[in-house]
């Protein structure tokens, strides 16, 4: 088994088509903001408290009034059956073997309904929707998340355009293969691949309003990464928000998220959870996340690479690795728990 989730890439790679692993790795542009999504985790440096004596570790968190044995949810990736024929079926398996929270995608490859069945009575699902143009689109998937038991809503607002992935352009990777459909979205807007999800470039904070008018499930907002936009969210009653640059596959030259996330914290002061995704490969990252106001982080490539390496066990491991690492940091930290883990503990490296 891979020792850390870059030999998990590194195995993934030599397993998935090419155009397939381009897709999953690859960023918007010159993939300028998918590189700094990991490199601006390296430039920062923890400093650690000693002699503060935790002999164990809690790594448990509770979101939005649910319970996960770790501070690390599976963010939502569409088309795992692109990286193993049982697709999501086997993420949901090691999300519930591992308590950890799995986001669906909107644009999972298996039914919510049969990802629901497969995780079992344990496992918390929140659904990642994308509004689509036509408001009764919309509402079904919403329905159809409410009455598969999923427990919130992942609002993405980062993909009013699709960004420009030259690598799928260079590969000529426009649409899922013969065979694999965005399940959820049959019945409700035709049977291609895809093409079947649609960007809404007019979305607005209307659309946020109309969807909590519309459900009684929390909503989360992710895609966001101005603090202004996290103050208004805030205002809008949304539940929490996802620091995110959808992993450097929209806006290249974005941000990273990590250097986004502290200003986010800031403005929302703790009214509601604030969470990242974004180049998240190590335990040490989990922490400086923590350090810097996340109540949690989320993963997407690395759950496809574990999925490709070795199904349900490969996620399993990635989540396995994740929860150990963040573990021992903290230990080396200090910190017994999630909330022992404060600002003082990271610091910009010196240039
Ligand atoms: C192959 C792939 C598919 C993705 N699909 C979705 C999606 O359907 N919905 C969504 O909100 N984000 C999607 N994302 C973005 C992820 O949710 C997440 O923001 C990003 O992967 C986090 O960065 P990381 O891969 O460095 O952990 C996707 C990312 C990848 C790599
Ligand atoms: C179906 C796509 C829009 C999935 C996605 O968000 C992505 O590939 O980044």
């Amino acid at each position: 088994m891979p020792l850390s989730i870059r030999e998990f890439e590194a195995l993934a790679r030599d397993r998935l088509p090419a155009d397939v692993y381009d897709f999953v790795a690859g960023g918007a542009e010159d993939e300028v903001t998918l590189r700094a999504n990991e490199s601006a985790f390296g430039r920062l440096r923890l400093l650690p408290r000693v002699l503060r004596g935790p002999a164990t570790r809690e790594l448990g968190v509770s979101l939005l009034g649910m319970d996960a044995t770790m501070p690390v949810l599976i963010a939502p990736t569409a088309f795992h059956r692109l990286a193993h024929p049982e697709g999501e079926k086997l993420t949901a398996r090691a999300a519930a073997a591992a308590g950890a929270i799995m986001i669906v995608s909107m644009g999972s490859t298996v039914a919510i309904e049969d990802i629901a069945d497969a995780g079992g009575q344990s496992l918390a699902l929140w659904f990642q929707l994308y509004v689509q143009p036509d408001w009764a689109v919309t509402e079904a998937l919403v329905r159809r998340a409410e009455r598969a038991g999923c427990r919130a809503l992942v609002v993405t607002v980062d993909l009013t355009v699709f960004g420009r992935r030259e690598r799928d352009h260079r590969n000529g990777f426009h649409d899922l293969p013969e065979g694999l459909h965005c399940e959820n979205l049959r019945g409700i807007a035709g049977e291609r691949g895809v093409r079947q999800i649609e960007s809404t470039p007019e979305l607005s904070w209307e659309h946020i309003d109309r969807l909590r008018a519309t459900t009684a499930l929390p909503i989360v907002l992710k895609g966001l990464m101005h603090p202004l936009d996290a103050v208004m969210a805030v205002g809008h009653g949304v539940s929490g928000v996802i620091v995110s640059n959808h992993g450097g596959r929209q806006l290249d030259t974005a941000m990273a998220t990590i250097d986004a996330l502290p200003d986010v914290a800031e403005a929302v002061n703790g009214r509601i959870p604030v969470l990242l995704d974004g180049g998240v490969r190590r335990g040490t990252d989990v922490v400086k996340a923590l350090a810097l106001g996340a109540s949690a982080v989320a993963v997407g490539r690395p759950v496809i690479w574990g999925l490709a390496v070795a199904g349900a066990a490969g996620v399993t491991q990635v989540l396995e690795l994740l929860r150990d690492e963040t573990d021992r940091a903290l230990g080396l930290c200090g910190c017994a728990c999630l909330h022992e883990v404060t600002r003082d503990l990271v610091q910009a490296a010196p240039c």
